[in-house]
């Protein structure tokens, strides 16, 4: 059975969201809307979580100390990650001495924070699809892998980023020292190892929503939303939607791939399942556990979104995936290194049919930074993202 307490007060249900980003700050606005106390924590102040939740936090995330004392000092009842550069054996020594329950679990986050751990569980234990990769600790073992047998092209990532950060292409021995370099200089904790994969020539990749959650019976049920379509530009996403069409048994593949590694990875909550599809062929890639980038067009098109659908999960609660309608989402960069920067167009953005914006109020813009994103409800996937691309491209961020 699942109790919930009254914010503020001694009965409160405590909830810690570990980075309070763009998906963050949704998750932070579901927990509220069911009179969660919520403690949004990040690395700088004012991130968009933090203006939303009843308590703000800034620390260094990746420090075990400091996330010690903080956990130890909010006695929060949940943790829940929602980046990966986070100090996770810290989060598995106070999963494991009870202070804390981490969603979905201390394991996950660990093993999430680093391509190596997520890549071994699912092509080594769990034999899942994967494409070729190595790992690589220098220039010349990168070198090596390539030539002896990820081959070109082929694609070079820090083991810990995200957003395509120090991500890029390798087509060929002239881009082999550059790639190298950039991942170097690109990966959110330094680490100097890289992970090398073979090049998929996908038709078509998708996110698998994928929500863990307790059914009547109490036992954890398995429910995947619609597959949602995306287009990424250097390693980052720009553009998405739902429901993106399937052949049966590529879906099929999809689902029992998600299945196998959130089953693994445990507990409870939404994992963003990403995968690359070719015909009837369906390759894991890597897994979120927790609401995905690509899975903010769910704030159009289902009845309840990725955030909803987490927050429920992390508290014992029903869920429903059903589709609401078709949908899609694009990104709006804030195209200008500034503070405080002003969005002019906004009138003229949400002017285009069955659009709305999300704003994520980021205190300081970066010209790759994504600032907000454009969402649009229609009758049919191509009209949506027509739509989306439309009302994004209206908005016209700037330097004040
Ligand atoms: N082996 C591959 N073959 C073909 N394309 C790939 C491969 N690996 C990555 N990509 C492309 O780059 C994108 C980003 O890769 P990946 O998801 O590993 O990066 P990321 O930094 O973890 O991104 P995010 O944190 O946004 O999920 C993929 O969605 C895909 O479009
Ligand atoms: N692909 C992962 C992802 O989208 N994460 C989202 O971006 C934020 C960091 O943004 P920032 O780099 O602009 O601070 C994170 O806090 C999370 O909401
Ligand atoms: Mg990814």
């Amino acid at each position: 059975m699942t109790t919930l307490g009254t914010p503020l007060s001694p009965t409160a249900t405590r909830v810690m969201l570990l980075g309070s980003g763009e998906l963050g700050k949704e998750v932070l606005i579901a927990l509220q809307r069911l009179g969660v106390e919520t403690i949004a924590v990040d690395r700088y102040e004012n991130a968009p979580g933090q203006q939303v939740a009843h308590h703000a936090r800034t620390i260094t995330m990746s420090d075990p100390d400091q996330l010690q004392a903080l956990i130890e000092a909010e006695k929060p009842q949940l943790v829940v990650p929602e980046i990966e550069a986070i100090a996770t054996s810290m989060l598995q020594q106070l999963e494991e001495a009870g202070t804390v329950r981490v969603i979905p679990t201390a394991r996950a986050a660990r093993l999430t924070m680093d391509r190596e751990g997520i890549r071994r569980l699912a092509a080594e234990t769990l034999g899942l699809p994967t494409s070729p990769y190595r790992f690589c600790d220098s220039l010349a073992e990168l070198q090596a892998a390539i030539d002896e047998g990820i081959g070109y092209p082929c694609i070079v990532k820090p083991v810990m980023s995200s957003s395509g950060k120090g991500q890029s292409k390798i087509d060929g021995p002239a881009d082999v020292q550059k790639a190298w370099d950039y991942a170097m200089a690109g990966g959110r904790v330094s680490h100097g190892r890289v992970i090398v994969e073979g090049f998929i020539d996908f038709d078509y990749e998708i996110t698998l929503l994928t929500v863990r959650a307790l059914g009547a019976d109490g036992q954890v049920q398995t429910q995947f939303c619609a597959p949602i379509g995306h287009v990424q530009v250097s390693g980052d996403y720009v553009e998405s939607w739902q429901p993106h069409p399937m052949s049966p048994a590529a879906l099929e593949k999809a689902q029992r791939i998600a299945q196998a590694v959130t089953a693994d990875l445990g507990g409870q909550g939404l994992f963003g399942v990403e995968l690359f599809v070719k015909g009837e062929e369906v390759w894991f890639s890597e897994v979120s556990p927790r609401p995905h980038d690509t899975g903010m067009v769910t704030m159009a098109t289902q009845w309840q979104n990725e955030f909803e659908l987490h927050a429920r999960a992390i508290l014992g609660l029903p869920v429903d995936t059903a589709l609401k309608s078709p949908g899609a989402s694009a990104v709006i960069y804030g195209g200008a290194d500034a503070q405080g920067i002003v969005f002019d167009g906004v009138d003229h953005a949400l002017q285009v049919p069955g659009t709305e914006l999300r704003l994520f109020g980021k205190p300081e813009s970066f010209v790759k930074r994504r600032m907000g994103v454009a969402l649009a409800h229609a009758d049919d996937v191509q009209a949506a993202r027509r739509n989306a691309k439309e009302a994004a491209s209206r908005v016209k961020p700037r330097a004040a």
